[in-house]
């Protein structure tokens, strides 16, 4: 059981404020969208609550132990983080990327140990990219590449899935599949806090929207409670139809 919890956190890019005052906290069994529009602070928030980037203000624990303080290894084996930016440093095939999230374990590609060789295979499958495993990942499409970086994430077997945007390049089916890999994930006792664009996705899966404006964190809730025609009229500027989970965009505002 993975808990991260983010309390007061601020980010500061000189004078400009990236984030401000943010507190939210994630935990096992929820799976958590994170929404908000382009430069509202979602990535500076996610980095900075990972520990990732520095915080000017406030703190961020997971399971009660400081981010800012925990060694790269340590936060690896607690949290999956699928990065927006996803380089790599040089092209190798799939199944070696795969294995990377092995890595908090002390494995590496062409180093692993059974359990590693079963994560990593259980992640291939699960992504379906079986028949890709021996690609060299110089030679994928965009949506094949993010669907490799995500079963990379998902074989390092951690607790917490913090994910930004792990849908972005890929076609409806795919996208579907990717969300509900994270459902099972977070059904088998994970937590996923995952910034998603398309808030029709967001809806229909998440257990909890957190709604994120100019930096602040405005609203966190249960979808039923937080996604309004007025919320998205005063957060993304459309006009929308909802009912439910249901939203239908009209247009901008
Ligand atoms: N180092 C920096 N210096 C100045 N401004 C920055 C810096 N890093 C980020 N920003 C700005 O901070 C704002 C928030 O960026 P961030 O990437 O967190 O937004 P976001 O909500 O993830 O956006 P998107 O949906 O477009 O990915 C943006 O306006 C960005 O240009």
């Amino acid at each position: 059981m993975t808990e991260l919890v983010a309390e007061k956190l601020s980010v500061h890019a000189g004078k400009t404020a990236l984030v401000a005052q943010a507190d939210f906290r994630v935990g096992a069994g929820e799976f958590v969208a994170l929404i908000g529009p382009n430069g509202a602070g979602k990535t500076s928030l996610l980095r900075a609550s990972l520990g990732l980037e520095k915080a000017n203000g406030g703190c961020a624990s997971i399971d009660g132990d400081n981010c800012a303080e925990l060694a790269p290894m340590q936060r690896a084996r607690r949290v999956a983080y699928l990065p927006q930016q996803r380089p790599l440093a040089w092209p190798n095939t799939v199944r070696d990327v795969v294995a990377l999230g092995r890595y908090a374990y002390g494995a590496a590609p062409g180093r692993l140990g059974n359990q590693d060789a079963d994560a990593v295979e259980r992640a291939l499958m699960k992504c379906g990219l079986k028949e890709l495993a021996s690609r060299h990942t110089d030679t994928l499409s965009g949506g094949e590449l993010a669907r490799v970086h995500f079963a990379r994430a998902l074989a390092s077997d951690a607790g917490l899935l913090v994910a930004d945007e792990p849908v972005a390049a890929l076609d409806p089916r795919h996208q579907f599949r990717i969300m509900d890999i994270i459902h099972q994930y977070v059904a088998a006792g994970g937590g996923a806090l995952v910034v998603l664009h398309d808030i029709s996705l967001a809806a229909r899966y998440a257990s909890r929207m957190i709604w994120m404006k100019d930096t602040r964190i405005i609203c966190d809730g249960p979808v039923e409670d937080t996604l309004t025609a007025e919320r998205m009229a005063d957060v993304f500027g459309v006009r929308a139809k909802v009912n439910g989970r249901a939203v239908e965009i009209e247009g901008a505002a």
